[in-house]
């Protein structure tokens, strides 16, 4: 795979990355990003070849960030980070950017549940119950995900509990998080976006921004992506490519396909900057 760009202002973002790595920043999603889409959340790990590319990349990076919708914690054992060589510059923000793990300490920083969140949890299994049994209740730290990829009709069970779980969220002060067959009522004040720009504050600025994902809930990463760049820090937003969501592509700078596609740019990238 030749490492290029679709856009000009993709092209820029890579060599910007590649004239000095040491100040870069690549985040980078979990569900369908590092990890292939499975029908059971719990069973979903990163792609095999996920972790050698952190390995391999990481270290030539000022950042690699794995932001997710998952716990810090979850995501951490899913990748595999805890302990692996290679990783000192590895940090994952879970929860949309509300929890935090650093590989450099080995510690989680998770704020306590909003209270609203346990009532919300409690609407939306009842509405479950009433409306949609075939439908999986994911249980988060400051969240809850309805899930229907394993619903005898997955797409049509997404279209009706839409707007009901959609109007939990909004009851009780909650964001509403749709994505692909999943909707999740969580915590609000927090997303993909505002926790790249935090990242991105605490290193003092970054030669390049680049951002790698899947899902509607990666969009508002890339609109960070594209405000940096506004503001003149070169970036790069790269798709994982899949059939279930058309936004991100239309967006991207770069498609790859799925997470062995992701996989192999990294590790293009790691081989790129090492030559
Ligand atoms: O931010 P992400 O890392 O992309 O997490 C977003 C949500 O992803 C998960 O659901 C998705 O992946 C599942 C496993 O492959 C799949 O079954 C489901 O259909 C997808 O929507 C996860 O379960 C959620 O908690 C995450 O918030």
């Amino acid at each position: 795979m030749a490492l290029d760009a679709a856009t000009p202002a993709g092209r820029a973002g890579l060599a910007a990355l590649l004239a000095d790595p040491r100040r870069a920043i690549v985040g980078l999603d979990f569900d369908g990003t590092l990890a292939p889409i499975v029908d059971d959340p719990a069973q979903a790990r990163a792609h095999p070849d996920a972790l050698p590319a952190l390995q391999a990349l990481a270290p030539l990076l000022g950042r690699v960030a794995v932001v997710t919708g998952r716990p810090a914690a979850l995501a951490v054992e899913l990748v595999g980070l805890a302990g692996a060589r290679g990783l000192e510059h590895v940090t994952v923000l879970g929860a949309y950017g509300r929890e935090r793990w650093d590989a450099a300490t080995g510690e989680v920083q998770a704020p306590p549940e909003p209270p609203a969140v346990a009532a919300a949890r409690a609407e939306v299994a009842e509405l479950l119950a009433r409306t949609a049994p075939d439908a999986h209740l994911e249980d988060k730290p400051a969240a809850v995900a309805v899930h229907t990829r394993r619903s005898a009709d997955p797409e049509g069970a997404f279209a009706r509990l839409r707007e009901p779980v959609r109007a939990v969220a909004e009851a009780h002060g909650l964001a509403f998080e749709p994505g692909r067959l999943v909707l999740e009522v969580r915590a609000p004040g927090a997303d993909k976006g505002a926790a790249l720009r935090g990242l991105l504050e605490e290193l003092g600025g970054a030669s390049a921004l680049v951002f790698v994902g899947d899902d509607l809930g990666d969009l508002p990463a890339f609109d960070e992506v594209a405000r940096q760049r506004e503001a003149g820090v070169p970036g790069i937003c790269v798709c994982s490519g899949s059939t279930e969501v058309a936004e991100l592509a239309e967006r991207a700078d770069v498609v790859v396909d799925g997470p062995a596609g992701v996989a192999a740019w990294l590790q293009e990238l790691a081989a790129a900057l090492d030559r």
